[in-house]
């Protein structure tokens, strides 16, 4: 029988493998953070180890800098990062710490410098590491203690997950995004729908996407519920790769396309779960709950408990956000606009999120944060943060910003946000703050007017 893109990636890794035991992986490539990385190095120090593999270890300062550069207030972010930096230069691995031309959030930086590819396994103690499952990597978050195991020895134990097809037929609507894509399906299959399954996106919607909105659905894999997100390569992934510094070049480059080629599911494979879903039947999404799966057409309105899946969650859910059952979506007026995160951070996203700003001005808080400071140089050679900061919104530094309220970027009690990150939890984005997710192009409309827009109704 014919084997899945998950399970040809998977077997490739096995360095061990014993009845009753997890297969114990090989790692291609570690991803550190401040926020998930000072006990592990703490336990390696403990036990007298070094890290096996600093070659194939990176690190980033991302979660707790301020994205207006300068000396980090706070005490406890600022041990973070301090602990971040004292530990890569004790163990040896190289770091982009806040201000460096290469920092950014984890997720973004991977692709960026072409270390995130095909075939490999990358993990990160953070669970948005399904990132990088769109290069048809196996990509997964791990936990402090998993993030200690692969630093002394660059293998992690894991068990098999099972295998889902998320089938994306047809094609996305003009005007319709990644984002509303991924938002769709986890409003279909809901926030546990993926449950203990690497799923693979695929279908004619699917390769229609760029590397970044590849990137953008593989990213909410986890709001899912699902172990990983996976895309296999075609030629937009190795056109992607080509000339970033980490990529193969050259006669090493035509091997790996090779092999990269063969990273594809079998025709004769068979997945455990297969969903499918029409892409021509959408357009812009919206959530208007606290958790990623309560999410709708931003044409309807507000439901009413009773239509939902889980009649007593969307009560608390509509309660914390403010919303009455019946209000059209589009009546939602907001506070705040952020546009960036591993999501939504990439400059194709500031890009569409310019489209709509150009020529036009903000009426809410609007802050634009890049990715990564590469994003950020990118976006200004083509003159974005002009348009950002003529509309009257923010342009900042990067960081994960105001993705989750672990740095200053937050909203205040009560304070609403239309957001391009991936978690609307309660108190996510700041204790009391109420947010929608949505693309950047919805993002962008809706800073234009203060309440949820769609580019089209501008
Ligand atoms: C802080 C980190 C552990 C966390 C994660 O794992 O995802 C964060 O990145 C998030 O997005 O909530
Ligand atoms: S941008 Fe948001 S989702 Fe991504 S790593 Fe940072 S906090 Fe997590």
């Amino acid at each position: 029988m014919g084997r899945t893109l998950a399970e040809k990636v998977w077997e490739q890794h096995v360095v061990r493998r014993a009845g009753g035991e997890p297969d114990l992986l090989y790692i291609d490539l570690h991803l550190v953070h401040e926020v998930t990385s000072p006990q592990a190095f703490d336990g390696l120090r403990m036990a007298g180890r070094t890290v096996r593999r600093p070659d194939l270890t990176i690190a980033t300062e991302d979660h707790n800098v301020p994205t207006v550069l300068g000396p980090i207030a706070d005490p406890v972010s600022k041990a973070q990062v301090d602990t971040l930096r004292k530990n890569t230069a004790e163990f040896g691995i190289r770091l982009h710490p806040m201000g460096d031309d290469g920092q950014g959030v984890v997720h973004i930086i991977g692709p960026q410098f072409g270390l995130t590819q095909p075939g490999m396994t990358v993990v990160c103690g953070d669970s948005h590491t399904s990132t990088h499952g769109a290069f048809g990597a196996l990509a997964f978050g791990i936990g402090t203690s998993e993030v200690e195991h692969v630093l002394a020895t660059q293998t992690l134990p894991a068990y098999r997950p099972k295998t889902m097809a998320i089938e994306v037929t047809g094609e996305l609507p003009f005007g319709v995004t990644a984002k509303d894509l991924i938002l769709a399906i986890i409003a279909k299959i809901g926030t546990g729908g993926g449950q203990g399954h690497v799923v693979e996106y695929r279908g004619e919607a699917i390769r229609a996407l760029s590397m970044e909105g590849r990137m953008t659905v593989c990213n909410m894999s986890i709001e899912a519920g699902a172990r990983a997100g996976m895309i296999a390569p075609d030629e937009t992934t190795f056109a992607y790769l080509k000339g970033r510094p980490h990529a193969p070049s050259g006669a090493a480059r035509d091997a790996a396309v090779e092999y990269w080629k063969t990273l594809r599911t079998d025709d004769d494979a068979v997945f455990d779960t297969v969903v499918e879903i029409d892409a021509s039947t959408l357009s812009p999404f919206v959530t208007w709950g606290t958790n990623p799966g309560q999410g709708r057409p931003l044409s309807d309105a507000v439901p009413a408990p009773e239509e939902t899946d889980d009649p007593s969650a969307a009560r608390r859910a509509l309660e914390y956000m403010g919303l009455t059952a019946g209000t059209p979506l589009t009546e939602i007026q907001v506070d705040t606009v952020f546009v960036g995160s591993c999501t939504n951070g990439r400059l194709e996203d500031l890009r569409a999120a310019a489209d709509v700003l150009r020529g036009r001005k903000v009426v809410t808080r609007t802050l634009i944060v890049p990715g990564s400071m590469r994003v950020k140089a990118e976006a200004e050679a083509e003159g974005l943060h002009e348009v950002f900061t003529a509309a009257g919104a923010e342009w900042r530094a990067a960081g994960c910003s105001m993705c989750l309220g672990m740095n200053p970027d937050t909203l205040a009690p009560g304070e609403r946000s239309a957001s391009t990150s991936n978690r609307n939890f309660e108190g996510r984005q700041g204790k009391g703050g109420r947010t929608h997710l949505v693309s950047p192009a919805v993002a962008a409309a809706t800073a234009v007017t203060g309440r949820l827009t769609a580019p089209a109704d501008l």
